[in-house]
C-alpha cells in the first residue's frame, strides 16, 4: 500500500504557550519525532498546516485555523493528487506511536486511535468535496466526521504520548 505520512502541526498550542512542535525532547523538536514515527510505514512522510525546514509541508483545506480535520482534508486532497491509497496521520505533539497501533489500523481503516484520533489512517478515498464542503462551516471535530465515514477505533486504552502542556513534556522527560 502506497501510504502518504502526515504530521497534523497547524495547531496554537495554547496550553503549551510556546511553539510545542519545536519544543525539544532528546535534544529534538517534537515535530521531528513525529515525523520519524510515521517513516517505516509510509512512502513520503508531510507536514501540514506550518512549514518545516525541508520538510514536504503542505496546507489545510479548505483554509488554515480549522483544526486537526481541516489537516487531514489538506493531506486526503494531497494523496488523491499524488497516487497514495491512503493517509497515515499523527500529531507534532504525539512523539512516538506504539508498536500495536499501526497495524491495527490497516485492518480496520478507515480508523483511528480510539484515545485520539488525530493518529488514524484514512483511505484517499474518503477526500471528498463533501469533507471539505462540511469544514466550510468552521471547525468539526475529526471524531463525529470519522463516525460518518465508518472509522473504527482501535485499541481502546492504549495512552498515546500527546503533549498538551509543559508538564507533560517534563513527564515524557523523565520517561513516565
Ligand atoms: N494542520 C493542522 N493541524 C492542527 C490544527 N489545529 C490543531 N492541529 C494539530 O492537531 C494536533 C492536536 O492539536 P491540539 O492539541 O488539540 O491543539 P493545539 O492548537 O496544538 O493546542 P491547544 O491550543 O493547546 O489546544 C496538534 O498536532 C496540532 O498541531 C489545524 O488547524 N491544522
Amino acid at each position: 500500500m502506497n501510504i502518504l505520512g502526515a504530521v497534523l502541526a497547524g495547531g496554537s498550542a495554547t496550553r503549551f504557550g510556546s511553539d510545542k512542535a519545536l519544543a525539544l525532547l532528546d535534544r529534538e523538536p517534537l515535530i521531528d519525532h513525529a515525523a520519524r514515527s510515521l517513516a517505516p510505514y509510509c512512502t513520503t512522510v508531510v507536514i501540514v498546516g506550518r512549514d518545516h525546514g525541508s520538510v514536504l509541508s503542505i496546507p489545510d483545506l479548505p483554509v488554515a485555523g480549522l483544526g486537526p480535520l481541516g489537516g487531514i482534508a489538506g493531506a486526503l486532497a494531497y494523496a488523491a493528487d499524488h497516487g497514495f491509497d491512503a493517509v497515515l496521520t499523527t500529531a507534532c505533539d504525539t512523539p512516538f506511536l506504539p508498536e500495536a497501533i499501526v497495524p491495527a489500523l490497516r485492518q480496520a481503516a478507515p480508523a483511528h486511535a480510539a484515545e485520539a484520533p488525530t493518529v488514524g489512517l484514512w483511505p484517499t478515498r474518503l477526500a471528498t468535496p463533501l469533507l471539505t464542503h462540511l469544514l466550510s462551516d468552521g471547525p468539526r471535530a475529526i471524531r463525529r466526521w470519522a463516525t460518518s465515514v465508518g472509522a473504527t477505533p482501535v485499541l481502546p486504552g492504549i495512552t498515546l504520548s500527546n503533549v498538551n502542556t509543559p508538564e507533560d513534556l517534563a513527564r515524557l522527560v523523565r520517561g513516565q
